[in-house]
């Protein structure tokens, strides 16, 4: 279990076009994820645009990344969302086809794509990860937008491209 949240990374400056997708399902909760997750981004890359797009489910958040990154590029995306374990499967296999899916769009597509559509047993869990600070999920999916983005960039100064031809 993770005790606390990474440290923060160095702060960016440049005008990033980052878009957030976030479940509305579990509102009470989802909400606070998206809070923090903004005022962290705030924070750390104060000159970033920042859309925010809701959609109905966690499971509706995959198709959603796909349908965003073919129309506009954008250079990030954070995912963020709340599964509570139900008295079914159906919870663990939301939660296991989003996460496949979100990988496989970010590597395809070389956008990297912040994951914390989060599933958890209970409220007492949901409440440390989405409105507590100290593993605040929505914090933490802000932090780890910026450091790939500062990697990211390191990447195009360095090489002029994200990654190097082998042409
Ligand atoms: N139970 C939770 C869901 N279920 C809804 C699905 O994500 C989806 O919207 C529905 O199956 C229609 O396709 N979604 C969450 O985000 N969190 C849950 O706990
Ligand atoms: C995770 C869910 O979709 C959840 O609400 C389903 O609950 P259950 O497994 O009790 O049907």
């Amino acid at each position: 279990m993770s005790t606390a949240l990474p440290t923060r990374p160095r702060s960016l400056n440049q005008r990033s076009q980052i878009v957030i997708v976030a479940s509305t399902y579990n509102e009470e909760f989802t909400d606070a994820l998206v809070e923090n997750c903004k005022q962290e981004l705030e924070e750390l890359m104060p000159n970033s645009l920042t859309n925010i797009i809701r959609v109905p489910g966690a499971y509706e958040v995959p198709v959603t990344v796909e349908a965003l990154i073919q129309q506009n590029k954008p250079e990030c995306v954070i995912t963020l969302g709340l599964i509570i374990r139900g008295q079914t499967a159906h919870g663990d296999l939301v939660a296991e086809s989003v996460t496949n899916a979100l990988q496989e769009i970010a590597v395809r597509n070389t956008v990297p794509v912040i994951h914390e559509v989060v599933l958890v047993d209970d409220d007492k869990q949901a409440y440390a990860r989405c409105i507590g600070s100290k593993l605040n999920r929505g914090r933490e999916a802000a932090r780890a937008a910026t450091s790939i983005l500062d990697t990211f960039n390191q990447f195009k100064r360095s090489t002029g491209r994200v990654f190097p031809s082998n042409a």
